[in-house]
């Protein structure tokens, strides 16, 4: 028994279905390794490296009834088999040819978005500017327009979740739109490997540099991860080398600039700089407003400014972070009905959120903390912690109070000893003074912004 090209089409569907639905962590364990092994009588055997994958596949039937929806027209159900019950090298032997010969004629809609693995929901209009992200926007569309000019190749670093995967498949949307031709690869650092280390063990090598070394753009994502199997760091050496010379784009994204990759060598890191190195930046209050702004509209939730603004005054850490909020702000609207979603609901809704919990900041110290919020309200430290009461000193006292209580999490008692051994119940107040004020206080939120990144 072999698969017709439609049981190819309808499998290589079912993966791209999982591929965007599921991510990759699921997508790599549960679905790459499963093989479908025929199609008959509308029922879909599909066999799995190991029996504990039964209960992950039971709940796929979305993903099968979908594909078998748009590929037959017609519904599609499956069993699961396992080694114990079937023997993989008798269907593999039999599907053999038909691998190789029929595969080409599949639709060229599903194979060229398996090729390119562009997400397609990322371009340069749902990008919002900001200060952390200027420069390298622009030249990410500067690249889209001039692919294999000036900045050749691009390097983008910047820490998680602050746009530079969305970037890179902007690109290679962009250039898409632009020329429908182009041969693209949006690939990351540790498929890349997956792809070298399956061709070199299936004798594909071959495959593999036609597929590499005739594009037009890659665009490599996440190069920290990359892993320092044997072979690949020549492959890749000889693949950006190959690209370089023959004037095609290369765009490379890593969670640190180029110089501090140290498990790579130096023919490689000089390469990285030879085109433009960028960075982004964690967004600043304003720019976290035109985010917040911007999704809502995105994921047609209605939620008043006031609220955005304290959203965008306790998350600064990234952009994921923040799409996350908004997420977690329409599940709990909706699980509590809830119409209009002030300021105490988002407070409620985002406790549960794991960005928004304490994690202590092991390099930053009380000290240096009392140091910076004095320096920033213009106070001395000894004025700090001392007995005095007047506002312009019980103020920032409290600030401090309350970004020790953030940043470090230490105890109510053992920050009240910070501060001349005052009683916990005074920390206590001042915390709850300060959140109070940061729900509606725009001008308190950009100073703890700044106080903060002064810190960082
Ligand atoms: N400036 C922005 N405007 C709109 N959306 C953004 C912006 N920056 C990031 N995002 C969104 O935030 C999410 C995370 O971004 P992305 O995956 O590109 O981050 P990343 O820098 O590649 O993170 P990582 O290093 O963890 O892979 C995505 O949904 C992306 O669309």
């Amino acid at each position: 028994m072999s698969l017709t090209p439609n049981d190819q089409k309808f499998w290589m569907r079912v993966k791209e279905l999982a591929k965007n639905n599921l991510g990759q962590a699921p997508y790599d364990f549960f679905i790459e390794p499963a093989k479908l092994l025929e199609i008959t009588d509308n029922n879909a055997k599909i066999y799995l490296e190991s029996n504990m994958h039964q209960d992950f596949w039971r709940k796929q039937e979305d993903l099968i009834k979908t594909a078998g929806f748009e590929i037959f027209s017609t519904e599609i159900n499956f069993s699961l088999y396992s080694a114990d019950e079937i023997n993989i090298a008798d269907y593999e032997n039999q599907s053999k040819a038909a691998d190789t010969t029929e595969i080409d004629t599949i639709a060229p809609v599903v194979a060229s978005e398996l090729k390119n693995g562009l997400n397609h929901k990322y371009n340069f209009e749902n990008f919002v500017q900001g200060e952390g992200n200027r420069m390298t926007l622009g030249a990410a569309i500067a690249v889209a327009n001039d692919p294999g000019g000036m900045y050749n190749p691009l390097f983008i670093y910047g820490g998680p979740g602050l746009g530079k995967t969305h970037l890179m498949n902007a690109i290679g949307n962009e250039i898409l739109i632009n020329n429908p031709a182009s041969r693209i690869k949006y690939v990351s650092s540790e498929n890349f490997v997956n792809d070298y280390v399956q061709s070199s063990r299936k004798n594909q090598m071959q495959e593999f540099t036609d597929q590499y070394r005739t594009l037009d753009l890659l665009l490599l994502d996440d190069i920290q991860f990359f892993a320092k199997k044997e072979g690949t760091i020549n492959e890749f050496f000889q693949t950006f080398n190959t690209l370089h010379d023959k004037g095609a784009q290369i765009v490379i994204s890593s969670d640190r600039p180029p110089n501090e990759l140290n498990e790579f060598e130096e023919r490689l890191k000089s390469r990285f700089g030879w085109g433009l190195t960028t960075d982004i930046t964690a967004p600043n209050y304003e720019d976290r407003m035109a985010i917040l702004l911007n999704k809502v509209d995105e994921m047609a939730i209605k939620v008043p400014s006031e609220t955005l603004s304290y959203i965008a005054g306790r998350i600064d850490s990234n952009v994921r972070d923040l799409e996350g909020a908004l997420k977690n702000l329409k599940f709990y609207a909706n699980t509590y009905h809830i119409d209009v979603i002030d300021i105490d609901t988002a407070s409620k809704a985002l406790n549960t959120l794991e960005s928004t919990k304490i994690v202590p900041d092991k390099d930053i110290s009380s000290k240096q903390i009392q140091e910076e919020v004095a320096s920033f309200y213009k106070i001395s430290i000894a004025d700090m912690v001392s007995k005095k009461r007047p506002k312009e000193i019980a103020y920032p006292r409290q600030v401090a109070m309350y970004l020790i209580r953030e940043i470090t999490g230490k105890s109510l008692p053992a920050i009240g000893k910070e501060f001349g051994g005052r009683d916990h119940t005074t920390v206590i107040y001042a915390h709850k003074q300060i959140s109070d004020k940061m729900k509606t206080d725009t001008g308190l939120q950009k100073e703890m912004d700044t106080i903060k990144s002064n810190l960082r």
